[in-house]
């Protein structure tokens, strides 16, 4: 890794060169979020994706004020970080006041950590240097100063965040200006103006972008946190104005609400001003790159992110998927495949026939020639969410659905099942004494079925146990079944929702369980509805399991029997 600014290699490999900065903060600023705690490792793996992705500098964290940002930069250093595109930036504030830069241990840390870049946070409202300071303006002026040149004398590149510019900038604008003119002088590369509580608008902080690069005369960048839910439109409209270094987060990860989403910029930048900001090809990384972070932050994606959501393209109501189906660019606004999305078409009571013959395509159907069975799935989808189904979630069930229909429609195609029912029981028992231990182990309750059902013309009774009624149905259905139907011996269940459908009075509600299952490549949800919770989790299993049949090569031993209901 380069030590200096001197090592620092001229050419970025970015397409703008040096001229504008895509500059990521998620491993400092990002990780000021509420629940993230990135471990080192984590934090080697986040700035490897970033640098995948081709930002233009990462900023590691704050060495010498948090010890695990201090291992980061040590292990980048030993070569654990081999970066590509990216530089590392090491960021810390200027040197206390009153106390010689030299002797500031903090401003050593930052030298220790050989990061060729560093973020210096500096104050730039008055209120903040006399209130939170508690110093003077010449000092903090001399704080900044000293601090950059120090850096800069030691071979590092600088860049100068003012902290709560736009505020200090309303209450006394030259102020702001010194403190940028002073970093500059004393050799920083670029002012970036913070708006630190993220109280700001487009309109207002463009006006001052444009302000400060008429009055400054110094290179600006912006930092927007997302208070008023503006961060991203407040970055974009702060490049309009002409900043051109712009920091953001991974997925807009930050304290209190975020920082601009660094996907949402970039699909920005990149799609609608035609930047090229990010090195060529890189574009189709953005989802992969946002969920794979999500995953060391360990949070759930955020399924309505723009650009990268697994929603950002999907179609709910009949008319849009009716007009999509004549040419996708006529909802979407860019092609789902640019940002390595996808797009996907939801079947909901809202759907027409052009949604449901979008989803079979989707689902590998061809209906496009079959009306009638549009139809009639249509009207099917429709009556049952009336009912409280949901086939927005359980594609296998709704898979199931359109397989019906076209049996329904085809006499010599018959529907074949793997299997019909002649009774389930399901039996739960608490302790004899009757003292179950309170909380949450299940030992002292036990649950047990019985499923007696018919595979082709062999009558198959099977008993099973489980920590909860549904477990025990499931391990009783898997007993009867998977004698005639390997492939289910590697179907798990992995997820099991439950939610209650308010009726009139509490106890005509009805429920709606929802089933995921793997069978390790591949997952899928079905769906049940009944007053009852059992049936209704019966339901959803029983679609599980046929959909698992169905879609799996069968041997020939099973798939030579006849499995046709007997009577
Ligand atoms: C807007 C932002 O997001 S900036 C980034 C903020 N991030 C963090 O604070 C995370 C890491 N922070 C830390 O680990 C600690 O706060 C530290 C190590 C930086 C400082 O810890 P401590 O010395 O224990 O003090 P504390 O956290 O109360 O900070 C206050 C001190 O920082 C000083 N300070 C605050 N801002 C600045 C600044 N921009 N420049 C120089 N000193 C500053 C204050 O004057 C005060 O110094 P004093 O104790 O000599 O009066
Ligand atoms: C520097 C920074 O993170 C801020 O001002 O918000």
């Amino acid at each position: 890794m380069p030590s200096a600014a001197s090592d620092v290699p001229a050419d970025t490999g970015l397409p703008l060169g040096d001229t504008f900065h895509v500059f990521d903060t998620t491993l400092r600023d990002g990780a000021q979020r509420e629940g993230i705690s990135y471990s080192v490792t984590d934090k080697l793996a986040v700035a490897a994706l970033l640098d995948e992705l081709g930002v233009g500098f990462i900023e590691g964290g704050w060495p010498g004020a948090l010890p695990k940002d201090t291992e980061f930069f040590a292990r980048a250093a030993a070569g654990e970080l081999p970066l590509r595109t990216a530089q590392l930036v090491a960021f810390g504030s200027t040197r206390r006041a009153g106390l010689a830069v030299q002797d500031d241990p903090q401003v050593k840390a930052l030298l220790d950590s050989q990061a060729p870049v560093v973020t210096l946070v500096a104050k730039s409202d008055v209120r903040h240097v006399e209130r939170a300071l508690r110093t003077t303006l010449e000092e903090n002026l001399a704080m900044v100063a000293d601090t950059v040149r120090y850096l800069t004398d030691n071979g590092r590149r600088v860049f100068i965040d003012c902290e709560h510019f736009f505020d200090g900038f309303a209450a006394d604008a030259d102020y702001g200006l010194r403190v940028g003119e002073a970093a500059v002088a004393a050799g920083a590369d670029v002012v970036v103006l913070c708006d630190t509580n993220g109280g700001q608008l487009p309109g207002p902080l463009s006006d001052t972008v444009a302000e400060v690069l008429r009055r400054g005369g110094f290179r600006v960048g912006i930092h927007c946190q997302d208070d008023t839910g503006c961060a991203v439109a407040n970055s974009i409209a702060a490049v309009q104005a002409g900043a051109t270094h712009v920091q953001c987060t991974a997925n807009g990860y930050g304290e209190r609400a975020g920082n601009a989403d660094l996907f949402a910029v970039l699909g920005n930048l990149i799609t609608k001003l035609e930047l090229p900001v990010l090195p060529p090809g890189r574009l189709a990384d953005l989802t992969r790159v946002s969920h794979a972070i999500a995953e060391l932050a360990n949070i759930a994606p955020n399924t309505h992110q723009a650009y990268v959501g697994s929603s950002a393209f999907s179609h709910k109501a009949g008319l849009h998927a009716s007009a999509i189906k004549v040419d996708p660019d006529l909802y979407n606004h860019l092609d789902p495949d640019a940002v390595g999305n996808d797009m996907h078409i939801l079947i909901t009571e809202m759907a027409g026939r052009a949604s449901v013959e979008l989803k079979a395509k989707e689902l590998g159907l061809d209906l496009s020639q079959r009306p009638e069975v549009v139809q009639t799935v249509v009207d099917t989808v429709k009556n049952r969410e009336a009912q409280g189904f949901s086939y927005e979630a359980a594609d296998a069930s709704f898979e199931l659905l359109i397989r019906s229909a076209l049996a329904g429609a085809d006499a010599a195609e018959p529907e074949r099942l793997p299997f019909r029912l002649e009774s389930y029981r399901v039996i739960v028992e608490s302790p004899k004494n009757g003292k179950a231990v309170a909380g949450p182990s299940s030992s002292e309750v036990t649950s047990e079925a019985t499923v007696k059902i018919w595979v082709g013309n062999t009558r198959v009774v099977a008993t099973g146990e489980g920590n909860g009624p549904v477990h025990a149905l499931d391990s009783a259905l898997r007993l009867a079944l998977e004698p005639q139907f390997p492939p289910l011996r590697s179907v798990e269940l992995t997820d099991y929702k439950v939610r209650i459908l308010a009726g009139h009075a509490g106890t005509d509600s009805i429920t709606r369980v929802l089933v995921t299952s793997t069978d390790g490549e591949r997952d899928w949800t079905t769906v049940g509805v009944h007053a009852n919770v059992v049936e209704a989790s019966w339901q959803a299993l029983v679609d599980s399991v046929v959909y698992a049949v169905q879609s799996a090569d069968q041997p020939a031993s099973a798939s030579d029997q006849q499995m046709q209901p007997t009577e």
